[in-house]
């Protein structure tokens, strides 16, 4: 069996294999950390060992489930969760569902989600559209109060009853929070649903291989068996007995922050395959929840090539040289179109006919990294063998395993994420919801 392997050579114009090397002590220390549980964030390490202890009754359990919510032969199904709770999901089903699978005829429920924007406009189009077809609902929130995700259901619950009516609605619902904290399980426990639970020492970024990411992947017909097998593996290939030599992990980890010391304070994944577009959202939400903070942290960005490279390849190329690039490069194509020849060759492409097209998009992924490196742009290169469920795992597992040694060495606990309650102090504030009245009384005088 190949693995993901990780190329860092073009960096090494910008900085030196001694420098990264200097990491090794300190790499190969924080992964032990995260298994041994001795640093900052360690209630929040359940995901570390994840992959190998997963029981065989808990995928049966999750397998069971989807298939008896899919017996019920749903053209949708609804997945209601947002962050951590939404992008795990939505990164895998993407990355394994045909580029067209809204016009598909499959037996799986087609799987698309709500509660991750507070859009009336989205709510209102969804109802629409689910009045016409079967469908269920999963209702994803570990810590069951997340304002997008509640309101949403609070939408759906009421019009899949008003469909169902209640008792069926009850069949085609299942919930997965917290085993015993938060308004959805306590909800949940009221009306009978199916729960699953979301373990405390798993963060939600950090979730997709629990039943949070797993439920909606079972479901969308895909194999969580080898996606858990991939992550395990690479939990194996990353363990703390692994030495910084072969970890690429800890490798990745090294490498970012050393260009951050050098000024690279932004990272873009790219990839060249549209069906990764969401594993760089579920990234992004990964290393900017963990990593910025303390007024530090690489900002995580994503471009989407070729197509990007006719908007931001200008900027990438030419602008402010503060940019790194972690190349997504998948080895293997599932399909097959070759370029035709024509005779009248009006667009002079016939020196490419009989060739693949994903030669052609190998030749403009090399071609591109070759220019940024001579425009000033670092280069790091994660080769995926092919886009399945075994691969996806063991990138998941690859950029947490290497998101936690990396938040370590930036000196922050990559588990937390204080930030975020900004925004929602504020919005409860405007919205003058009970036990806020002071912070409304301060923000309406900031409007003045
Ligand atoms: O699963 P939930 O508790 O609803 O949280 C969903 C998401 O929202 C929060 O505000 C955090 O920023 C995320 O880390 C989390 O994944």
């Amino acid at each position: 069996m190949e693995n993901i392997s990780l190329d860092f050579n073009r960096t090494l114009g910008f900085i030196s294999q001694e420098s990264i090397d200097s990491y090794k002590a300190d790499a190969e220390k924080f992964n032990l950390a995260l298994h041994d549980k001795t640093m900052r964030g360690n209630d929040f390490l359940g995901w570390v060992n994840l992959p190998s202890s997963i029981s065989n009754e808990h995928i049966e359990d999750v397998e069971a489930t989807a298939a008896k919510l899919s017996a019920k032969k749903l053209d949708i199904l609804v997945v209601v969760g947002i962050g951590g709770s939404y992008l795990g999901a939505k990164a895998v089903i993407d990355a394994l569902s045909n580029n067209f699978q809204q016009f598909q005829d499959t037996d799986a429920p087609h799987v698309i989600f709500a509660g991750q924007n507070i859009s009336e406009d989205y709510l209102a189009e969804l109802r629409v559209l689910l009045q016409g077809k079967e469908y269920g609902i999963v209702v994803i929130s570990k810590s069951g109060t997340t304002t997008e995700p509640a309101l949403a259901f609070r939408v759906l619950k009421k019009d899949i009853e008003d469909k169902y009516g209640k008792e069926e609605a009850v069949n085609r619902i299942i919930a997965v929070t917290d085993a015993s904290k938060g308004a959805l399980r306590q909800l949940a426990t009221e009306e009978g649903y199916k729960t699953f639970v979301i373990p405390d020492d798993v963060g939600g970024r950090f979730s997709v291989l629990t039943p949070v990411g797993l439920i909606a992947i079972a479901c969308a017909g895909f194999d969580i068996r080898a996606l858990i097998n991939g992550a395990k593996d690479m939990e194996a290939q990353t363990s703390p007995e692994v030495k910084f030599e072969d970890n690429i992990a800890a490798q990745y980890a090294a490498v970012r922050n050393e260009l951050y010391k050098k000024g690279k304070k932004i990272e873009i994944l790219v990839n060249y395959n549209p069906k990764l577009h969401y594993f760089a959202e579920w990234w992004k939400q990964l290393y900017g929840e963990s990593e910025g903070k303390e007024g530090k942290g690489i900002y995580p960005s994503s471009v989407d090539f070729s197509s990007d490279l006719h908007s931001m390849g200008q900027y990438i190329q030419e602008g402010e040289r503060t940019l790194f690039e972690t190349v997504l490069s998948v080895k293997s194509v599932d399909n097959t179109v070759l370029v035709p020849k024509d005779e009248a060759n009006l667009d002079s492409l016939n020196f490419l006919a009989g060739k693949h097209v994903d030669e052609v998009n190998k030749m403009a992924e090399l071609g591109t990294v070759l220019a940024h490196v001579d425009g000033g742009v670092p280069n790091l290169r994660v080769e995926i063998p092919k886009v399945d469920e075994y691969y996806l795992g063991q990138m998941i597992y690859f950029f947490e395993k290497a998101c936690g040694i990396s938040g370590y060495m930036l000196d922050v606990n990559p588990f937390d994420q204080p930030g975020v309650e900004a925004y929602k102090k504020n919005m409860f504030a405007l919205l003058e919801k009970p036990g806020y009245e002071q912070a409304t009384e301060e923000i309406k005088k900031k409007l003045k």
